[in-house]
């Protein structure tokens, strides 16, 4: 319930909708009264009391109205039910695919992907026949069998004990159904989400589990997980059917009952037929909102566990601001906001993923508009922490960052991802066009700038080489590209946004010559008029840089110039000595 209140807070209207189908079913289940009355009167009429067709001409058509009514309203409820699910699923992908953009990469890191799709796709899914029948059901059987029992009770006061009897029997049989499916439940979606986890992870790696022969191990787990969800979805069934079964039971005996003891009470005269009769209509009618519960009880639980899920990831803490920030997308316009800066000061800055270990720790540096900072340092040191912070997808713990005089986290972040561009070591390509890709650096850019930011990422030559050259399709994660192609539409977005601030993390893949010289050339035509904090992995960028940010296990280990560095830091000496090996060992293949 709790889960539930604050599923309606994340979707308001949803609450609206809700109530219109509550009411709309309320009065169809307690026109079946009416109904039930009606038949009772032409039927007792009509066999016993021997009245004429004229005589029972108005009740007939009553009656007929009134079905007629009901299959209106049901229909009606139907289509406002599906319509409700419909919008609601829409919502809350768009909410949950917000949030996790929102809550930015330092979150989705933390998490397993596959677990976050199944959330998306089958977890909003699942909301489907939560809300459009288990809902509307759970609040129906709350209030029709009320109703009726009441009228029943009026009507034959024996016939209402009977009720009055049977009915906790067969809420403790559904409660006991209720706490069974409900663990179960809990498990299955486990289940389906380590399995749609372990799919993802198989895929994905494909081609670094062939490469190290262990396909066939990985085959197996994924068998094993498929395993352990099939038993779970079997055991939820089997709950599923058996308590629909018991309760089924449950709910024809109690009738039986009424029926007998009806039926024995008609045969010695100490009850008329018509109320017989009406008691008797009544009677399955009082079960069957319960009944029509027990069998969308499945559909009800997978629903609240993925209700659960989705409400936990809504509530992560993410920044205030919401907007969709991908790579070094900008959203709308090419136009510098008047929005100006010439330092960058990092003032003490640290920062742990966990509150206990430190992945920076007390950090501080300038950034000068217009130069170049070749960020450094062994791996684990806090370089792409720094580089998160600095793109705001995480916020410091302590210290404080100032843009000029403005501090960093006062800036709102769209205003903010403006002035950056990140390229990073292994851009992300969306399996679009090539001109969607680099369109994401400005949206509103003309097919001329694209072009234009094509050509100055050395990207223009290949690209009309394609057999549809802009428009051509390159597959999920740019998979029909070079690695060294990707990384020129990647520098091309950049060249497109037109930030001041460009953050590099330099590929240090192996590229051919060709590729290698492009790249190279492409990001010193980016470097300038522009500041650069590059995360270093080649000797030359190091050497080239006006500054040298050396991090040491969170630390700032060191920084100055390269000439002043290699006289004074002996962590300076051993990185760039590693540097030097590997590129020797690039070079000799
Ligand atoms: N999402 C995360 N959750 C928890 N710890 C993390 C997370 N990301 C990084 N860390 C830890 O923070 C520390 C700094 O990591 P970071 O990725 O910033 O280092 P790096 O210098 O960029 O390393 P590399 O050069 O290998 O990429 C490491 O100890 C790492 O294990």
């Amino acid at each position: 319930m709790k889960m539930f209140k604050k599923l309606l807070r994340q979707i308001p209207e949803a609450k609206y909708y809700l109530a219109i189908i509550i009411v709309i079913g309320s009065v169809a289940g307690s026109l079946i009264i009416w109904q039930d009355y009606n038949l009772s009167y032409v039927v007792s009429g009509v066999f016993l009391d021997a009245r004429h067709m004229q005589q029972v001409w108005p009740p007939l058509l009553l009656l007929l109205t009134i079905i007629l009514i009901r299959a209106l309203l049901t229909w009606g409820n139907t289509w406002l039910a599906n319509r409700l699910a419909g919008r609601l699923k829409i919502n809350m992908r768009a909410r949950l695919l917000t949030h996790i953009f929102s809550a930015g990469p330092a979150y989705t890191r933390g998490e397993r992907s596959g677990e976050l799709i199944n959330t998306i796709v089958e977890g909003v899914e699942a909301l489907d026949p939560y809300f459009s029948q288990y809902l509307p059901q759970a609040f129906l059987s709350c209030i029709i069998p009320v109703v009726i029992f009441f009228v029943v009770l009026r009507t034959d006061l024996p016939s209402g004990i009977i009720l009055l009897i049977m009915t906790p029997i067969l809420l403790f049989l559904m409660a006991m159904a209720g706490m069974m499916a409900g663990a179960e439940t809990k498990k299955h979606w486990s289940a389906l989400s380590v399995m749609s986890a372990a799919f993802l992870d198989a895929v994905q790696g494909l081609t670094t589990l062939k490469l190290l022969g262990r396909s066939e191990e990985q085959a197996s787990e994924v068998q094993r997980v498929s395993d352990d969800f099939r038993q779970t979805t079997m055991r939820t069934l089997r709950i599923a059917f058996f308590s629909s079964f018991v309760l089924e039971e449950c709910a024809t005996i109690s009738t039986a009952i009424v029926a007998v003891e009806v039926g024995l009470r008609l045969l010695i005269g100490n009850m008329s037929f018509f109320t017989a009769l009406f008691v008797l209509l009544l009677a399955p009618e009082f079960f069957q909102p319960l009944r029509l519960l027990a069998t969308k009880y499945h559909a009800g639980m997978t629903g609240s566990v993925a209700v659960q899920r989705i409400i936990e990831i809504l509530e992560t803490p993410a920044p205030i601001d919401t907007s969709l920030v991908i790579e070094h997308g900008s959203k709308e316009t090419m136009e510098p906001t008047p929005f100006t800066w010439d330092t960058i000061r990092l003032e003490n800055i640290s920062y742990s993923y966990d509150g206990q270990r430190h992945a920076l720790h007390d950090v501080s540096f300038q950034i000068d508009a217009g130069l170049k900072i070749a960020l450094i340092g062994p791996s684990g040191a806090g370089k792409s922490t720094l580089v998160q912070i600095l793109l705001r997808f995480i916020d410091v713990d302590e210290g404080s960052i100032l843009v000029g005089d403005q501090p960093l986290q006062d800036i709102e972040r769209a205003t903010w991802r403006e002035q950056v561009a990140w390229v990073p070591q292994h851009p992300y390509l969306f399996n679009a066009t090539i001109e969607q890709n680099i369109r994401l650096g400005c949206a509103s850019a003309t097919m001329e700038q694209v072009v234009e930011a094509a050509r100055s990422a050395h990207a223009d030559e290949f690209i009309r080489h394609l057999p549809q050259g802009y428009q051509t399709i390159i597959g999920e994660r740019g998979a029909r590209l070079s690695g060294g192609e990707a990384q020129r539409i990647s520098l091309a977005r950049a060249f497109l946004k037109q930030a001041p601030l460009v953050i590099l993390d330099e590929v240090t893949s192996y590229l051919d010559a060709e590729n290698e010289t492009q790249i190279l050339d492409a990001i010193i035509h980016l470097q300038q008029g522009r500041t650069i904090l590059v995360i270093a992995h080649r000797l030359r960028t190091v050497l080239d840089a006006d500054q040298i940010i050396v991090l040491d296990k969170g630390r700032l280990a060191a920084r100055g110039n390269h000439r002043t560095l290699l006289q004074e830091s002996k962590m300076y000496q051993q990185l760039l000595m590693s540097y030097q090996t590997t590129e020797r060992m690039d070079r000799e293949g």
